[in-house]
């Protein structure tokens, strides 16, 4: 290519896959001396690798289908603004370097790209600095508060959640949204734009979607704001979200937004200006900023990641805390495949299996199971999540996850939920675990959370064999007794409220060792 006029200016898009305030293409549009601009995505290989110590697909079939779904949107985005989204497979900081050789250097100004705040995209980073030979410029973009807005040097991040928020919240503000052109200046012409690869380019089977999915959506900035719209303005769930977000049915009990953050094909600011205009518009209330106080803990974890480097991985987690795992590949496999027993914790593990989705009730569930009930590793859990979520988030999952294995950011000494109360709770009438555990779907209302307490006569009416056609509970005895004891719950609390009135009385009366 001869191009003496060319100058090119690459954007490696990563988890930023928009054009809405996207800080990266905002840069890239507004650049004086360019006359190309390349935006280019690389599928890399070790991301279709296995996890870290254990192994398991690194990018699930879920997430896979719904990342190149993503992609694709934003290859067709681009170019109905005049561009197109070069896409490769291969290692950004060999992709670039090559496509850098190809333009010729000196008709490259610079190459720039949206930060992360973990050691494996670190290192990537740092190896594009290396690489490349040309400029590097680097942004942050992915979340509700700007890394150079808060309110503290990263090392002084503070290790309790309310006092961030309250931070953030009172000397912080949020940054206005960033446009980019309507016609975008093209990329280099002659540029192979390459092929979108497909689920069989990685080896997997296409998706097969499950109608009982509680996630009906598919990947892209365009179903991103269609989703927001909807949320919003259509159906005004975001008014009712305080009281719906600890559901598990259908699509509307929670926004949703996960997915496509992570993917970044949504912005947390977009999503709190569009919150702020509906407040102004139509209602503000305790649920409309409640979903913002979520969006502060994504923020949250993504600051603590940055804070505490590759201890975020460390089986001692960030705060050091010495426990004895265990790694017992039965019981791991009784939890990864829902067949724990225990209704509730299998009715979640199927779900995210089957979709890609979990609730956040059932996360915080199924993750105090594995690691207060099984005591297995959680970095197995954590590992297991980042498989299969769609909306994997290495800060969210991995931060989330010490904090319920009590390693990470809780306050509160050895939290532990209890598993019967939980879903006496939030599936009184065992509606969810119906839906996602068949072999007991004849066990009427509440008494779904506990077979093996249930007479021989009800067991026989509905069919279920207990240690056979639906397991024993899996679990260590002494800690199963916190269970199947008229014990307190995390918050001190004794079993009450809906559950109560439900026929827990009857359970607690009944336990029955598993
Ligand atoms: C063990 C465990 C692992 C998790 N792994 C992930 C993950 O990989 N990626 C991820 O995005 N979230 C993760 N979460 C957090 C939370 O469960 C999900 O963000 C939420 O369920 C997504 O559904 P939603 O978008 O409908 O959430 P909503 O209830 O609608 O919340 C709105 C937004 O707030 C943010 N948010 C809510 N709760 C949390 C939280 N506890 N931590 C961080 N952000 C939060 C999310 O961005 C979410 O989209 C995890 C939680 C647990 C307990
Ligand atoms: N999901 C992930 N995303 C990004 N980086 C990760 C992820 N998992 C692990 N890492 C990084 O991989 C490296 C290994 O993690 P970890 O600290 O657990 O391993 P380690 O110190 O080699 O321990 P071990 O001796 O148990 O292998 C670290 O640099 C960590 O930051």
């Amino acid at each position: 290519m001869s191009g003496t006029a060319m100058k090119t200016v690459i954007c490696l898009i990563r988890n930023d896959l928009r054009l809405h305030d996207n800080e990266l293409l905002h840069w890239a549009y507004s650049h004086l001396q360019a006359s190309h601009v390349l935006p280019l995505y690389c599928f890399d290989p070790r991301h279709f690798a296995g996890t870290y110590h254990f192994g398991f697909p690194k990018t699930g079939a879920h997430r896979l289908q719904f990342l190149l779904e993503s992609v694709d949107d934003l290859r067709k985005s681009l170019k109905a603004r005049g561009s197109n989204l070069i896409i490769r497979q291969g290692k950004p900081e060999d992709v670039v370097p090559a496509i850098i050789k190809c333009l010729g250097q000196g008709n490259v100004i610079a190459v720039g790209f949206q930060e992360e705040a973990t050691q494996e995209e670190l290192d990537v980073e740092a190896a594009l600095k290396k690489n490349c030979g040309v400029q590097i410029k680097t942004f942050w973009g992915s979340t509700l508060y700007h890394k150079e807005d808060v309110p503290f040097k990263i090392q002084h991040v503070p290790d309790v959640y309310t006092q961030f928020r309250k931070a953030v919240e009172g000397q912080s503000s949020v940054r206005k949204l960033l446009e980019i052109p309507e016609q975008l200046k093209p990329p280099p012409p002659d540029l192979e734009e390459g092929e979108m690869p497909t689920m069989q380019t990685f080896g997997m089977q296409g998706e097969v979607k499950d109608e009982r999915s509680a996630f009906p959506f598919c990947g892209g900035e365009t179903e991103a704001l269609s989703r927001l719209k909807h949320y919003l303005w259509d159906s005004d769930s975001v008014a009712k979200y305080k009281e719906t977000r600890n559901g598990m049915v259908g699509a509307d009990y929670s926004t949703k937004f996960s997915t496509w953050l992570a993917h970044g094909s949504i912005s947390p600011r977009k999503i709190f200006w569009e919150i702020k205009r509906y407040e102004k518009e139509r209602t503000a209330n305790q649920s409309t900023y409640w979903v913002i106080f979520e969006l502060i803990w994504r923020d949250y974890f993504k600051f603590v990641a940055l804070k505490y480097g590759t201890r975020l991985f460390f089986l001692d987690g960030i705060m050091g805390k010495k426990i004895q795992w265990k790694q017992d590949p039965k019981l791991f496999q009784a939890w990864k495949t829902g067949n724990t027993g225990v209704p509730y914790v299998d009715a979640n593990m199927r779900e995210m299996a089957a979709t890609g989705f979990m609730s956040n009730r059932g996360r915080q569930n199924v993750a105090s199971f594995l690691t207060k009930d099984l005591h297995l590793d959680w970095r197995m859990g954590a590992e297991w999540f980042e498989s299969c979520l769609i909306d994997h988030d290495v800060c969210s999952n991995y931060g989330n996850w010490q904090y319920a294995a009590g390693i990470g950011n809780d306050p509160r000494e050895d939290r532990k939920f209890n598993m019967v109360k939980q879903g006496m709770d939030y599936d009184p009438e065992g509606e969810y675990v119906r839906l996602w555990v068949p072999e007991l779907s004849e066990i009427k209302g509440g008494n779904v959370h506990t077979p093996w307490a249930l007479s021989k006569a009800l067991l026989s009416k509905a069919r279920v064999n207990i240690g056979e056609t639906y397991p024993h509970p899996i679990v260590i005895a002494k800690e199963w007794a916190k269970h199947v004891g008229r014990q307190s719950d995390s918050r001190g609390r004794a079993p009450s409220g809906k559950g109560r009135q439900r026929g827990i009385d009857f359970y607690f009366k009944n336990p029955s060792k598993p």
